[in-house]
């Protein structure tokens, strides 16, 4: 089964208008809300994709109630810690030239809910995957991240990682099998500038170094390019229509393993991200199996290095 943990979830408020003009009123066009936070688009691309999965993390009040509901709608399973405050509210704003996004810091939690969430990791075993995804709430320590991925690693559970953190680069002695930085976090985290695939090339190796099986480095309209010991891909993106780019990378990371899960070959994994990372850009929300699809032809890969 793939586990996707969400410590910090979202709703998500889409907002689309022609102009925005700070210190005015602003009439809006179009809104909207989606069940959000990494992990939850995540299990969302998976469900989308045919795959099931189960969502973990925390959620609470009104907000958490909302996200829970529409996910559980579809079919996706749920086994959230519930805590008291309200989940966050993020606004996602979509003007003619530009996307702007406003996220809160998140609920702050107790120790005794984070001691349940870790709890509710020991029923995972080495033929389980978990996705850890996103940024830490308020009150939350790094800890908590290296503790899951302790976990797994003692356990045998494939564990994959898209966190927001400079300290990622210490959950890869766990060997995770695949961390999923785009451009400006992986420059953060090897501490070097990525202006091209070149640079991005040379951090994700870094990466690999210090024990990641793969790493994807997700690089916007540019595509994405694959590193492990083997083998280097590149990646380019089908030609579209930018609608929002929200959870794009939620949807690398999904389409990656949904191919990976089911056929083992990295390649095709590699370019089934791309193809739904895109597909999520070209559409309102996220993805769809036939939008995929339709993009997988034409992601052209390139391999940079080995068959
Ligand atoms: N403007 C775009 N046009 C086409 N494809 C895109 C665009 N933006 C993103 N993608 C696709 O989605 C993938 C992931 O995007 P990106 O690098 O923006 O991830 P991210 O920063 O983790 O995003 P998020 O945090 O919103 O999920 C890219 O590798 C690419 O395949
Ligand atoms: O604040 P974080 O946890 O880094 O990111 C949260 C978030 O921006 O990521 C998702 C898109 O990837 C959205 O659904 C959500 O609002």
């Amino acid at each position: 089964m793939i586990y996707t943990c969400t410590l910090n979830p979202s709703v998500d408020y889409h907002i689309e208008t022609e102009n925005l003009s700070l210190g005015m009123l602003n009439r809006i066009e179009h809104t909207a809300f989606y069940p959000g936070g990494k992990g939850i688009n995540v299990s969302r691309v998976l469900h989308n994709l045919g795959m099931s999965s189960v969502a973990l993390g925390f959620i609470g009040g009104f907000t958490g109630d909302f996200i829970e509901e529409s996910i559980k709608k579809i079919g996706i399973r749920t086994n959230f810690v519930k805590q008291e405050q309200p989940t966050r509210i993020n606004v996602k704003i979509k003007t003619a030239n530009e996307e702007t996004e406003v996220n809160d810091q998140g609920a702050s939690i107790a120790e005794q809910h984070q001691a349940a969430l870790l709890q509710k990791l020991e029923q995972l075993t080495k033929k389980d995957y978990l996705v850890i995804s996103g940024s830490l709430p308020a009150s939350v320590s790094f800890s908590i991240y290296e503790k899951m991925a302790r976990r797994c690693s003692e356990k045998g559970v494939s564990l994959i990682v898209d966190i927001p953190h400079q300290a990622l680069k210490d959950l890869l002695i766990y060997e995770p099998l695949l961390v999923k930085p785009n451009q400006a976090e992986l420059s953060e985290i090897v501490g070097m500038d990525i202006h091209n695939k070149e640079d991005a090339v040379k951090g994700a190796k870094k990466l690999v170094q210090l024990g990641a099986q793969n790493v994807i480095v997700s690089m916007g309209k540019d595509g994405a390019v694959f590193v492990n010991e083997q083998i280097i891909l590149s990646g380019e993106t089908p030609r579209g229509t930018l609608k929002s780019s929200v959870g794009a990378g939620d949807s690398l990371v999904a389409g990656f393993l949904a191919s990976f899960v089911q056929k083992g070959n990295v390649k095709h994994a590699f370019q089934q991200g791309v193809a739904a990372g895109s597909a999520t850009a070209y559409s309102d929300d996220l993805c769809h199996k036939q939008e995929v699809f339709d993009l997988f032809t034409k992601v052209k890969i390139s391999h940079l290095k080995g068959e």
